[in-house]
């Protein structure tokens, strides 16, 4: 099979070919719907803690523009419904073509223009690679945060900046060391959808304990617009980089809020 991508010849519909767990019964995203989650009050606050890295790219991988540390640095994630510390490994985005489209988490049947999702690994495994491969839901913790156009997102700002320098695939660059990945997250990490699902690419590895945050970032028209004129492995706009919601099977969706 050609590499997988979102293309006709290569979208979400082929993927199961090479990766048979795309029709899986814990599979991401999925369509958020209000009536059918549960308010679970024994869900902690979430503690974000992201310390500056000194050496990390921005980079476009086919698929997505990626935040990538060249290694850990004692940023982490804890608390919420998570037992254990998860370490940061990276963030990325899926958008799409127009503002109708481009998130992978819906809600209540309704799209965002975009989705921002930090990956971070169980930090009881040796490595984010042993984490993906761990078996069961708690390898990961990706948070989800849907966009929206609106004002311009200044702590997203040094980022979206960057994206004309990576518009080819295969290509990066250089973080300013003085970037502020804390600033991007609202001050409190509260009001969230959390389930047990999978990588939203292949792998599609089940490993994920998935939090969608229900407050969405806002973003100029301009930043969108960025990502719009980022091109793909198979030379076209990668925007449509989302796989459609899965079936829920017998999964709970569990909110911190009523
Ligand atoms: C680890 C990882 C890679 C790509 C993704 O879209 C997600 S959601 C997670
Ligand atoms: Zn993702």
């Amino acid at each position: 099979m050609a590499p997988w991508g979102y293309e006709k010849d290569n979208g979400p519909a082929h993927w199961h070919k090479d990766c048979p767990i795309a029709n899986g019964k814990n599979q991401s995203p999925i369509d958020l719907i209000n009536g059918e989650v549960k308010y679970d009050s024994g869900l902690k606050p979430l503690t974000a803690k992201y310390v500056p890295f000194s050496d990390a790219k921005f980079l476009n991988n086919g698929h997505s523009v990626q935040f990538q540390p060249s290694a850990g640095n004692g940023s982490e994630l804890t608390g919420g419904p998570l037992a254990v510390k998860y370490n940061f490994e990276q963030f990325h985005f899926h958008w799409g073509n127009n503002d109708t489209e481009g998130s992978e988490h819906r809600v209540d049947g309704k799209m965002y223009p975009a989705e921002l999702h930090f990956v971070h690994w169980n930090s009881t495994n040796p490595s984010f690679k042993d984490a993906v491969g761990s078996g069961g839901p708690n390898g990961l913790a990706v948070l989800g945060f849907f966009l929206k156009v609106g004002a311009e997102n200044a702590a997203l700002k040094p980022i979206t900046d960057l994206i004309p320098k990576v518009k080819d695939a295969g290509t990066s660059v250089t973080v300013p060391s003085n970037f502020d990945m804390q600033a991007i997250l609202p001050a409190t990490l509260t009001d969230y959808y959390t389930y047990d699902g999978s990588l939203t690419t292949p792998p599609l590895a089940e490993c994920v304990k998935w939090i969608v945050f229900k407050q969405p970032l806002e973003v100029s028209a301009a930043q969108m617009e960025a990502f719009r004129s980022v091109i793909n492995r198979d030379g076209k706009p990668m925007g449509g980089n989302y796989r459609p919601p899965c079936p829920l099977h017998d999964r709970a969706v569990k909110t911190s809020f009523k």
